[in-house]
């Protein structure tokens, strides 16, 4: 990473493989939210927040088409927003009655709240939906890590591999793009980000098997992080 100049950066963090673990999000958020996809539907399908959303899933009117769709959706890992939205309000449930807490790697919060601490701004880049992201950092193993982020982006701003994506970002967050890191696993997303003018450093973590993409600057944990804010 080549380190801004003069203010403290911004950090825009992804979530799966960067600060919380791959295998909790497909055996625990992913299986749970599955499980109970079609009796929430059932139960909320009629409440105005939910009917918005079923309205963007397409494949017929009856609830059992969307049902469908969204199982093919699910399936296959698709960063399709209306999916991502309901997964955020399944979850919701899940994290008040104490079934789910958000996982993180242990280097993830102290790295976090020293950053904050030392004037960087934080937000959150992922295709879970800004309920899910809140959930996650609110219902964290580390504590409530809500409030340390400013912003929580998702797949509204576009896919995570498309450059025009982080330019959105850095427009909506009002910050020059050559002033925000963002930090991922996935060699393509940081390809878009730097496409876009973005600093980048790929979270390599050995137990996520992530593999190094050698395109961009490595850490191996938040504690490795180019940055000097992250040193206190
Ligand atoms: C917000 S936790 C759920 C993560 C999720 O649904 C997902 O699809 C993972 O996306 P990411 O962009 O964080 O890799
Ligand atoms: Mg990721």
């Amino acid at each position: 990473m080549t380190r801004p100049e003069g203010a403290m950066p911004h950090v825009l963090t992804d979530i799966e493989g960067t600060t919380t673990a791959i295998a909790f999000v497909h055996r625990t958020l992913f299986p749970y939210a599955a499980e109970a996809m079609a009796s929430f539907l059932r139960d909320h399908g009629a409440e105005p927040e939910v009917a918005a959303i079923l309205r963007d899933v397409p494949g017929g009117k009856r609830l059992g088409d969307k049902l469908d769709t969204l199982r093919g959706w699910m399936a296959h890992d698709a960063k399709e927003t209306p999916l991502k939205a309901l997964q955020g309000l399944i979850w919701r449930q899940g994290y008040a009655d104490g079934a789910l807490r958000g996982h993180l790697w242990p280097d993830v919060a102290p790295a976090l709240r020293a950053w904050h601490a030392g004037g960087a701004r934080l937000a959150v880049y992922s295709s879970g939906s800004e309920e899910a992201q809140r959930l996650l950092f609110r219902h964290s193993e580390a504590g409530d890590l809500e409030g340390l982020f400013e912003r929580f982006f998702d797949t509204r701003m576009g896919g995570k591999r498309e450059n025009a994506s982080y330019a959105r970002i850095a427009e909506a967050w009002g910050a020059e793009p050559g002033r925000i890191l963002f930090l991922s696993d996935v060699a393509e997303e940081l390809d878009a980000a730097r496409g876009a003018g973005l600093l980048t450093c790929q979270i390599v973590r050995a137990e996520d098997g992530t593999e190094r993409s050698n395109r961009h600057p490595v850490a191996r944990d938040f504690d490795e992080v180019p940055f000097a804010a992250a040193k206190g």
